[in-house]
């Protein structure tokens, strides 16, 4: 059998055909409810009972839990001070281990939103989601497409330090998340082209290269199989039956000798199939006579149970792009292959620095301080996606201590959290005026973690400034500090389904048509089956609910996913992780909404192995 022989060798248009039928046959539900007002913690909308006369009131409802009245701090535009609790939704069956439940299609309004477009000051005062903040923060795409980078100039800086609610340091609009999370990327892709040189590829041996990303393509060096091989334990044979069995039998790691027509010797699997054999008979379809001739007990096909040399690739065939990460697989592979040592990228290095004199590292909240979660928390996630955490200290509220380890980190990564916002003792940007800093990204337009940052610090080293509140925190990470490392350890950049909104801005289930092929290996499958260049997919799941839309800004908001579905998970507000404990991804909520059933982008977490970091 020559190579190519096999159509379909793994299955895979089969399975690609049967995963297109599911998605054909896929019942569209009700669209997603209007975003009224961030409900910090709930996934779902909250409505005025006025305007939807099924809403009922919960009892006794936390603050910040589904069904509660938002947190004062949620941050979102829409806040009018109405009291959120006479607008909880009413209840259905939602299983207990997901707490509680966040809104399905039940709770979607009559009308739905999809679609809605971002309101602007000039509406009528006292609509569903007008007010003065709302004006203050509605972006037209446009506005929020800009990646302009800006210097932070000590009067900027002094501006949010003085704390005008939702003023930019820089009197700019947020970068849309789209493109703020292109800009990290190419950010890091551009140090890495330019420190090539300086910084070449590593030449490491298999087990140390784990982790690593391939700076050079995985060549084959060697035909796989090497030779003709057999697949099973049984005989060798050559031409028509019945045979003469030979007394000397083939083991793995040996050859035999030629075999004349009409001949048969025992072979086990992985044995080298001595010349002219025409078939393997598998021991259990063959039974020897009394003279010691050999018996078919099944029609023999010729070629069977024989791997032939180079059935999985010929020496020189690419087997892995550069840019793909080096897993347990890959060295196996590579190993099969012919490798001793791998090129891979170095990881890049990342300083921690986490502000806030609130903090406290062990023990009880008390006395209005709070234990730290970023931590314990973000050395590991940025370990996960590939990273080498070199320096985790904890600066307090002094920005001459930060000051002081910004000049002093020679890491290719700064990465700090808290003191992004405008309050008293928020003090990033001013630090980073201090030092001359370029601002590449200032403030995205995504909920939570709209005041995230990213900052040139030196030439060859950036500084990405993560919100205080914990889950706008995970959110900067993966809008900024994933893309960035990805991009500095040569690993290939997401690509996002290329266009498609509605008019009003919500996600077309069509644009992501095409990425139904990657349901075919599993719902947070992210890699590209191999070609030339590596490509990362943006991995896609189907809504289970509907999912309220931000006026103007991305949400992003942890779901769990099985088969395919994502299922919106409660307490995803800002200041929550217990939602993303829980999750195996962040899903991507356009501006406007997603209905249930929409195809929708999902951010996977590193542990999940579905993307998120290098792999
Ligand atoms: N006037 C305005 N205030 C705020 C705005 C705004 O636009 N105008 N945005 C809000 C949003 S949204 C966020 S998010 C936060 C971001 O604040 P900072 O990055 O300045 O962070 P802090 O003020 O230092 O902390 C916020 C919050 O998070 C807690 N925190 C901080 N670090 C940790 C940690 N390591 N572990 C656990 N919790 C942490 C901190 O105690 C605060 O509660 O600003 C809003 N305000
Ligand atoms: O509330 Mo803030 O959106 O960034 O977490």
């Amino acid at each position: 059998m020559s190579r190519g022989q096999t159509p379909d060798p793994d299955g895979f248009d089969s399975v690609l055909a049967l995963v297109n039928d599911a998605s054909a046959r896929r019942v569209r539900e009700k669209p997603a409810a209007p975003y009224d007002q961030e409900a910090d913690g709930r996934t779902g909308d909250v409505r005025r009972a006025a305007e939807d006369p099924r809403a009922t009131r919960p009892a006794e409802p936390r603050p910040g839990t589904v069904g509660g009245p938002p947190e004062p701090d949620g941050g979102l535009p829409e806040q009018d001070g109405a009291p959120a609790a006479d607008a909880a939704p009413s209840r259905t069956e939602w299983p207990a281990e997901y707490g509680p439940e966040p809104p399905g299609p039940a709770h979607a309004s009559p009308g739905g939103t999809r679609g809605t477009r971002p309101r602007r000051s000039s509406e009528a005062p006292g609509s569903a989601a007008t007010s003065s903040d709302d004006a203050a923060e509605v972006r037209t795409p446009a506005d929020a497409a800009g990646s302009a980078t800006a210097r932070a100039t000590p009067t900027d800086a002094g501006a949010a330090a003085h704390g005008q609610r939702g003023a930019r340091p820089t009197g700019r609009a947020a970068t849309g998340w789209p493109e703020a999370v292109r800009v990290a990327g190419r950010a890091g892709q551009a140090v890495r082209e330019r420190t090539s040189g300086v910084r070449p590829a590593l030449e490491l041996p298999l087990a140390e290269a784990l982790g690593l990303v391939l700076a050079r393509p995985l060549a084959a060096l060697t035909d796989l199989p090497p030779f003709d091989t057999s697949a099973m334990d049984g005989w060798a044979v050559a031409g028509p039956g019945p045979w003469r069995v030979r007394e000397e039998g083939v083991l793995a790691g040996q050859s035999g000798a030629a075999l004349a027509d009409g001949e048969a010797v025992p072979i086990a699997t992985g044995a080298r199939v001595p010349r002219d054999v025409t078939a393997v008979i598998r021991s259990e379809h063959g039974r020897l006579d009394a003279h010691g001739g050999l018996q078919p007990q099944r029609e023999v096909v010729h070629g069977q149970d024989i791997r032939p040399r180079a059935q999985e690739c010929r020496t020189g065939d690419t087997l892995l792009p550069a840019g793909s990460a080096v897993t347990p697989a890959v060295l196996g592979l590579a190993a099969a292959a012919g490798y001793d040592t791998l090129a891979v990228h170095a990881r890049p290095t990342v300083d921690l620095f986490v502000l806030g004199d609130e903090l406290l590292t062990s023990g009880l909240p008390q006395d209005g301080l709070i234990r730290d979660a970023l931590g314990p928390m973000l050395p590991h996630w940025l370990r996960e996606t590939g990273a080498e955490v070199r320096t985790v200290e904890r600066l307090g509220d002094r920005p001459d201590a930060l000051a002081r380890a910004l000049a002093a980190s020679e890491a290719d990564l700064v990465v700090t959290t808290g003191g992004t916002a405008a309050g008293p003792v928020d003090f990033v940007h001013p630090t980073l005026a201090r030092l001359g800093a370029e601002l590449l990204v200032d403030g995205v337009a995504v909920r939570p973690g709209h005041p995230m940052l990213l900052a040139r610090t030196a030439p060859g080293q950036h500084l990405v400034g993560l919100p205080g509140n914990p889950l706008a925190a995970v959110c900067g990470l993966l809008t900024l500090a994933v893309p960035l490392l990805r991009g500095l350890a040569g690993a290939p950049l997401r690509e996002r389904p290329a266009a498609g909104r509605t008019p009003g801005g919500s996600a077309r289930p069509d644009v992501y048509e095409t990425r139904r092929v990657q349901l075919s290996t599993g719902p947070l499958a992210a890699t590209a089956p191999p070609g030339p260049e590596a490509t990362t997919l943006a991995p896609t799941a189907v809504l289970d609910a509907p999912v309220p839309g931000h006026p103007s800004d991305t949400r992003l908001v942890p779901v769990r996913v099985d088969a395919g579905r994502a299922r919106p998970l409660s307490f995803s507000g800002p200041a929550m992780l217990r939602g993303v404990a829980a999750a195996d991804a962040l899903v991507v909520v356009e501006p406007g909404g997603a209905h249930a059933g929409d195809q929708a982008e999902l951010l996977a977490l590193p542990w999940t192995g579905g993307g998120g970091g290098f792999t």
